[in-house]
Formats: C-alpha cells, sequence, structure tokens
C-alpha cells in the first residue's frame, strides 16, 4: 500500500495518518473542517495536497452519521482503489453505501478496537491501535483483494485483524463497549446525585468503572442510537440479573441469614468473575498476571517523572500504571504494575532508594 486518503482527521483519522506516516505511506488528509485538516497535517499526519490520481486505499474516518454520505461520495469520485471506514457501528452504514452502489466489490468495512475519551487531532497517537484488535467486516460483496488491503491498513497500524460479519460486529460491541458505556455512565449518575461527603470517601473501584463515563456525550449519543436495538438487548439481559440482585438484597434485607438469597448473589458475583476472565489481555492473548507495587508519590511538580526514570534506571520495565489520590492528603499513590519476577527486586530498590513502599 502506497497512498492512502483519510476523510475525518480527529483523533481517529489523525492517529492513523500519524501510524501509517511512520511505515512510509504517502497520506492525503480532509476534514469537513478546514481548520482541523490543517492541524492534522502539521502534526505530521499527512498532507492537504489532493491526490493526483486514484489512491490505493480511501478511509472515511468521519462521525458514523456522516460515514455513508462521505463514502458514496468518495466512491461516486472515484477517489480510491479499495474504501474503508472506521465508525463504531457498520451495519446501517455499509446498508446505505451499498443501496445506492450495489454489488460493489471495493467496499470493506472495519473499526478499530482502540480510542480516548478525547477527541480531535491533537489527542491522536501513532501509536493508539498497537496491539488492538481491527474488526474487518467485509461485504458479501466484497472482494478478497479489498479485504486483504483493508487487513493491511491494519496491520500497518499495528492492530490485529478480526474478520466479522456487519451485523456481529453490531452485537459484539454492544456487548462489550457500548452497553458498558452506558452502565459506566449509569453508575457515574448516582455519583451526581450523591452527598458530597459520600464521593468524597471513594476509592479505586468505583474510579475503575466509571473511567469511560468522562466521556463527551455526543458522539456516544448517535453511537448508541446507530446500535440501538442490538444495546437494548444487552440491556434487557442485565436487567434480568438487577432483578436478581435486588430480590436477593431486599430478602437479605429482611433476614440477612436467607441461605436462598445470599446463594442467589454468590452465583451472580461468581458469573462476574467468569465473564471478566474470559476478557482478552492487552495485546489480544490471555491477561497477564502482573505484580503491583504501591508506591507513594509525594503531591509536587515533577515526583511521578522522578518515579518512573527512578524505576527505568532500575531496569525494570513498567506494564501499566495507576494514580491514587485521596482526600487531603499531600501524597498520591502511584500503582506500578510489572511482571511478577520483577516485583521483589523493584520493592527492594525503591526501598533502597528512599521511595515509600506499600504492602
Ligand atoms: N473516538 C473513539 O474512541 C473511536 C472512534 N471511532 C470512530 O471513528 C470515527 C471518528 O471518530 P473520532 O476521530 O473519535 O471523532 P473526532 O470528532 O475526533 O473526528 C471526526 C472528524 O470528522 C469530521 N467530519 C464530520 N463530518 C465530516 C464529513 N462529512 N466529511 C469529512 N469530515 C467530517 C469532523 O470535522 C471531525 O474533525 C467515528 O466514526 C467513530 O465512531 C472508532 C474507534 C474509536
Ligand atoms: O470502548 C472501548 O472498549 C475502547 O477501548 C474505546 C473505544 C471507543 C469507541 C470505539 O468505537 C472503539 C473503542
Amino acid at each position: 500500500m502506497h497512498s492512502v486518503a483519510i476523510s475525518g482527521a480527529g483523533l481517529i483519522g489523525t492517529s492513523i495518518g500519524l501510524a501509517l506516516r511512520r511505515t512510509g505511506v504517502r497520506v492525503h488528509l480532509s476534514d469537513a473542517d478546514p481548520e482541523v485538516a490543517r492541524r492534522a497535517a502539521e502534526l505530521g499526519a499527512g498532507t492537504l495536497e489532493e491526490p493526483a490520481g486514484p489512491v490505493d486505499l480511501f478511509v472515511a474516518a468521519a462521525p458514523p452519521y456522516a460515514v455513508a454520505g462521505v463514502l458514496g461520495a468518495a466512491i461516486a469520485a472515484g477517489t480510491a482503489r479499495t474504501y474503508t471506514d472506521v465508525a463504531g457501528v457498520k451495519e446501517a452504514p455499509l446498508r446505505e453505501v451499498s443501496r445506492h452502489h450495489p454489488g460493489l466489490a471495493t467496499l470493506v468495512g472495519g473499526h478499530p478496537m482502540a480510542g480516548r475519551e478525547r477527541s480531535g487531532p491533537g489527542a491522536a497517537q501513532a501509536d493508539l491501535f498497537e496491539g488492538r484488535p481491527w474488526v474487518v467486516t467485509p461485504l458479501p460483496t466484497s472482494g478478497a483483494e479489498h479485504v486483504a488491503r483493508v487487513e493491511e491498513l491494519a496491520r500497518l497500524c499495528g492492530a490485529t485483524a478480526v474478520r466479522m460479519g456487519p451485523a456481529a460486529h453490531d452485537r459484539a460491541v454492544a456487548l462489550v463497549s457500548h452497553a458498558p458505556h452506558l452502565l459506566a455512565a449509569l453508575v457515574a449518575c448516582r455519583l451526581a446525585a450523591g452527598e458530597e461527603a459520600a464521593v468524597a470517601v471513594a476509592g479505586t473501584g468505583v474510579r475503575d468503572i466509571t473511567r469511560v463515563a468522562g466521556s463527551d456525550p455526543a458522539p456516544w449519543v448517535s453511537l448508541l442510537g446507530a446500535n440501538a436495538r442490538p444495546v437494548a438487548d444487552v440491556l434487557a439481559q442485565l436487567r434480568d440479573d438487577l432483578d436478581v440482585a435486588l430480590g436477593a438484597l431486599n430478602a437479605l434485607a429482611t433476614d440477612p441469614a436467607d441461605a436462598g438469597a445470599g446463594e442467589r448473589m454468590r452465583a451472580l458475583l461468581a458469573a462476574g468473575v467468569t465473564g471478566r476472565e474470559r476478557l482478552p489481555g492487552r495485546h489480544g492473548g490471555r491477561p497477564e498476571a502482573l505484580a503491583v507495587v504501591p508506591v507513594v508519590v509525594p503531591d509536587r511538580p515533577g515526583e511521578l517523572a522522578r518515579l518512573l526514570a527512578f524505576i527505568g534506571e532500575a531496569g525494570v520495565n513498567v506494564e501499566d500504571l495507576g494514580l491514587e489520590h485521596s482526600l487531603g492528603q499531600p501524597a498520591g499513590l502511584a500503582l506500578v504494575s510489572v511482571r511478577p519476577e520483577a516485583a521483589a527486586r523493584l520493592r527492594e530498590v525503591l526501598a533502597a532508594g528512599g521511595w515509600s513502599v506499600h504492602a
């Protein structure tokens, strides 16, 4: 693949441009907002020049509601040899394009399963897709070489292509992304209504479960609307589980020794453990068992950077990093995840270096 045109130079379009530029692919950027495209080009994601002739691949990286129009216009103009998109919902936009261009072999949908809570070119990262799944959704009419080209795009961006039909994709993202997002927002809604004193004692659990609830609502309103049926199906199953939990809690509130209710609660939580264990690890494999080393970080500029530099000099690789802050404390807690075999030595060198390490 030598040349790619990206229409929509926001978070995803610019991240793809940055990733492709690293591999030497020529990238032509455009956006409905020329100022956005200019910023993306300034960041090194590609050129604003129009391609001289058809490019190898056209990528529609506009919002889901605009994707069918963007693809349709590019196809009508003969912009590329192969056409794809990155929208978070696949059935409706692809059906819409196919309606206007029946029997099209050059169209193959796609959806990189990586994102951020921020949008726009300024939030873009060349390594956003590294190690993440990129769902490729061929249509019955898609030609094999065009499917292969979209899979090559995924690979060039460092992602792993996973083939799925558009409807199966929409059901999958309802389960693993859209319904969880909605649930995170619902839990966060309770926080919005909670008393100040209650919210103040929040720990890491509620932070973890509400992380994605901090996202801009606008794109999610449109995604949830475009995938309403599959998300509603997951929510209905969640409601059944909620009813079981509520029934058990009401019974336990009356009689804490109610063995049947206790067992129903245990079974729900155990099913949760099983479900969570099925999630793939960061790079698509099984979840890695990492050791977490909690280190106290004084709340002063540069302290976290000093800690990370210290760990780096000790030759220990940080696999993941979390931060915990507690109200009114002059320090935070860095949760440094390392490979289990490195944990004991890291504790030793940190303690020797004057860092306070928690058990
Ligand atoms: N944000 C995320 O976490 C992820 C988003 N996606 C998908 O990527 C696509 C883009 O999302 P983001 O980059 O996050 O949004 P964004 O808001 O950062 O960028 C979208 C860009 O598309 C432009 N645009 C709107 N209408 C257009 C049109 N008709 N022609 C050309 N450009 C147009 C906007 O001006 C904006 O710059 C969406 O379809 C979204 O579902 C896919 C994976 C993750
Ligand atoms: O929701 C997730 O699992 C993410 O990792 C972020 C994300 C957001 C929107 C998408 O269309 C795809 C991925």
